[in-house]
């Protein structure tokens, strides 16, 4: 089947607003395509094309031959030119990729060029594209969304899911399961402005649990063997010779935990972020930096045990087992309540000891990869955003030669009439000399164009952002911007389409709204207390919107 049909149907999903319609022309698209070629649509459409990924600059991409008149390219045939030029390296690798890299282009038409390229730059604009190709597969495939949802769990190949949804419909699926050893994808947390509201969206009581501003691990132990995981499902476990050690110390003869590493100080109180980031992120001497800053793994969860696998379980039960595997010291502090006050407490006193908020979570569900469902909400005092650098401005002054003022975009999530990407403010607040240095490299690698103030960069990196409140704002494509924002971090463990959407913006916007009245924000002591801005201005929307210039 020919690239054409791919590249019009991605084209088609990126106009269709609606989820439903977007799985439905996928799903017609897979269907025409079959077993043989929809693994391969299913490889270039997702984030594996993440691995399909050149190496090539956006320089070479604009060197390339112009379009072909007919189409001639089949899908399977563009997914082997694609890996055979990521499998390229060596000396004259880059040359090499290029050429193979001109030959697939010379054959594409103008569509199936631009289809390739928004693969290459992992720009496929389609807006939560992993669940509609998960669900597209299933429809195609004729089976249960949900059986490719946890295929997909339990391997991270959405293109080997899709193969066996296919192929082998559902009993195909079922052979994917929990392999100690081999790292799940995590089940995430949706988020609440408040205590109260995380509670409503829960039937019963809930559970509350510290939320700790560590690194994410998945502990996977057999035996004598332990491998530890990101959230990303990266292998640190060379990094971590403490988590290894507290793993082995286990009652037991296999594992999985999932849990949070983190450097405590000897108070108890979380060390800054960064000292635990950079445990994480360093590849040499884990012993020496282990001795400077020492990591403590606190579990929260308990997947498998001896054998017997508890993903399926209700929280509840898998908490029991956890506390029967795992000693209280090495647990997140939990509690179980219905009572809006009780929790409201548990919160304050969790932010007391120097935490980041709580998670609130359902004890009736099971776990499940990915924020679907809302199983586990989060609740922090104040608002932070996960964004993607869309651009950034020159820097003046002591800044001069760096990108410092940096576009925020928050993906639009289907939301009808805004791009893509949808612009929510400007800020260089927040960063440190070396950050500045750091961004200014990694936004240069990923330039696209340029004019004399501002660099636009490909929308890859994501940033934390923290603000105090969100204001109405008609010089901004949704209407609203953020009011000061500055940047917490950057997250490489997160990829752009993890960055948060416009719908959740407009949620914390309706929940600054009725703070003043409902008061529970103002109790948990959040900045959305102050109201919408129009309530209460206190700086212009200009002055709002900082500039370097
Ligand atoms: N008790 C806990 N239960 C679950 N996750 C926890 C807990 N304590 C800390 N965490 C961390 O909080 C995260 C939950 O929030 P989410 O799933 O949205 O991930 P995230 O986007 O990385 O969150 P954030 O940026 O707010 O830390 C987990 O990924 C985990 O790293």
């Amino acid at each position: 089947m020919l690239l054409r049909r791919l590249a019009l149907t991605s084209r088609a999903v990126a106009a269709e607003p609606g989820r439903r319609a977007k799985t439905e022309l996928l799903a017609d698209c897979l269907r025409e395509l079959g077993p043989a070629e929809a693994p391969s649509a299913v490889a270039l459409l997702s984030g594996e094309s993440q691995r399909l990924r050149t190496g090539l600059g956006p320089a070479a991409l604009r060197e390339l031959p112009p379009p072909a008149a007919d189409p001639v390219l089949g899908v399977r045939e563009t997914e082997r030119v694609l890996e055979a030029i990521a499998a390229v390296h060596g000396t004259g690798a880059r040359a090499e990729r290029h050429r193979l890299l001109a030959g697939l282009f010379e054959r594409a038409t103008e569509v199936e060029q631009s289809f390739l390229r928004a693969v290459l730059v992992g720009d496929l604009r389609q807006g939560a594209l992993d669940a509609v190709v998960a669900d597209a597969v299933a429809r195609a495939a004729g089976v249960a969304a949900a059986t490719v949802r946890r295929a997909l769990m339990f391997r991270g190949s959405a293109r080997a899911v899709a193969e066996a949804a296919l192929t082998g419909g559902e009993p195909a699926l079922a052979t994917f399961r929990l392999e100690v050893g081999r790292p799940v994808r995590p089940m995430l947390a949706a988020s609440a402005p408040d205590v109260g509201a995380a509670l409503e969206h829960l039937p019963g009581p809930a559970a509350l649990e510290w939320k700790l501003d560590g690194i994410r691990v998945q502990v996977h132990r057999d035996g004598g063997d332990v491998g530890v995981f990101t959230r990303s499902l990266d292998d640190i476990t060379a990094r971590v010779p403490e988590v290894v050690e507290a793993a082995l110390a286990l009652p037991v003869r296999s594992a999985v935990l999932d849990g949070e590493a983190i450097a405590l100080g000897p108070d108890g109180r979380p060390r800054p972020f960064q000292e635990t980031a950079a445990r994480t992120a360093a590849r040499r001497d884990p012993e020496r930096l282990r001795a400077e800053v020492p990591l403590s793994p606190h579990f929260f969860d308990l997947l498998h045990r001896d054998g017997e696998d508890l993903v399926d379980r209700p929280g509840r039960e898998r908490w029991a087992a956890l506390a029967g595997a795992v000693p209280a010291g090495l647990r997140v502090a939990r509690t179980e309540t219905g009572d809006r006050e009780e929790a409201l407490a548990f919160f304050r006193a969790t932010l007391a000891r120097g935490h980041e908020g709580v998670l609130v979570k359902d004890p009736a569900a099971g776990y499940r990869a990915g924020r679907r469902g809302a199983g586990w909400i989060k609740v922090k005092p104040r608002h932070t955003l996960d964004l993607v650098v869309l651009a950034a401005e020159w820097g003046s002054g002591r800044r001069q030669g760096f990108l410092s003022n940096l576009h925020l975009g928050a993906r639009a999530g289907g939301e009808p009439g805004l791009g893509p990407w949808v612009m929510l403010g400007k800020t260089f607040k927040g960063l440190t000399d070396e950050t500045l240095a750091r961004q200014t490299e990694a936004l240069l690698a990923r330039e696209v164009e340029r004019d004399a103030w501002t660099v636009r960069v490909r929308p890859e990196l994501v940033v934390e952002i923290a603000f105090d409140g969100v204001q109405r704002s008609p010089r901004y494509p949704a209407g609203l911007a953020l009011r000061f924002a500055r940047v917490v971090r950057y997250r490489p463990d997160k990829s752009a389409a993890e960055a948060d959407t416009v719908a959740t913006v407009r949620e914390i916007a309706a929940a600054e709204g009725t703070a003043a009245t409902d008061g529970v924000a103002a109790t948990d002591g959040t900045a959305a207390a102050e109201g919408l801005p129009e309530r209460t201005p206190r700086r212009t929307p200009d002055r709002d919107i900082p500039s370097d210039d």
